[in-house]
């Protein structure tokens, strides 16, 4: 998969996706990043890439020209065609369904806007999607993009070894929060490792770890529990641990 950002600060991009699994991703040629910065593009003595908005108010507004200039020449670069998806409070609240979506196609094109955000005609014009990681204002939507390329990218065949594939189906697979997990020393002054878990009884540990991934959904994401459609099985597993509940 081939990402390009567009970013004033393309160094952060490069450094968060030189470690892990994203590191080891683009080592294995799995992921392909290309980094894009309107300041490279902006015209003028201050080369400058914002300036005040109309209307007045606090804040910088990014410019069209460096942007328009920023993502031509990221096009240029490569044929293949890419959805440019722009980083904001402003956008569709991202979720595992939209990463997995983002993880089938060969190429997207990520827009981290800076200051007050992007003038309005650029994204009107070029924009396809606006996706936000969250309720919160951040700095710049580089951290949402490396949120994005990260998810993405352990999405991608090869990605992961046996032991990080166990982690992302443990929460992707059935939607659940994944379940408590423990090991070395058995005993320590914070408490015990359940013992259930040192039975030996695998068929037993699976039933431990299915009822505690549903209590704590179920405690603390009730609305992940009425998305995952649950069988009979699970509602009873569900009804027997919170009936063992000491409230
Ligand atoms: N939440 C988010 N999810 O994606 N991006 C953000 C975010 O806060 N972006 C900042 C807003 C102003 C500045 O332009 C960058």
């Amino acid at each position: 998969m081939r990402v390009d950002v567009i970013s004033l600060f393309p160094e952060f991009l490069a450094q968060s996706a030189a470690l892990g699994v994203v590191g080891r991703a683009q080592e294995r040629g799995l992921l392909e990043l290309h980094g894009w910065n309107p300041r490279d593009y902006a015209e003028g003595n201050y080369r400058r890439v914002d300036d005040r908005p109309f209307g007045g108010g606090p804040g910088m507004v990014m410019l069209i020209e460096p942007l328009r200039a920023a993502l031509a020449a990221a096009r240029a670069a490569d044929p293949q065609p890419a959805p440019l998806i722009y980083l904001s409070p402003q956008g569709r609240p991202l979720s595992q369904a939209k990463v997995r979506e983002l993880a089938a196609l060969p190429r997207m094109i990520l827009l981290c806007g800076r200051y007050e955000g992007v003038d309005e005609r650029f994204i009107a014009s070029e924009v396809d999607e606006e996706i936000s990681i969250g309720d919160y204002v951040l700095s710049g939507g580089e951290l949402g993009a490396a949120v994005i390329i990260d998810a993405v990218t352990r999405l991608q065949e090869g990605a992961l070894n046996d032991a990080e594939s166990a982690v992302q189906d443990s929460f992707e697979g059935d939607g659940l929060l994944d379940c408590p997990h423990y090991s070395h020393p058995a005993s320590h002054a914070l408490g015990n490792v359940p013992e259930v878990l040192r039975s030996g009884n695998h068929a037993a540990i699976a039933r431990w770890r299915r009822q505690q991934s549903l209590l704590r959904t179920a405690l603390r994401r009730p609305d992940l529990l009425d998305e995952a459609g649950l069988g009979k099985a699970d509602r009873k597993l569900l009804a027997e641990a919170v009936a063992g509940l000491e409230i």
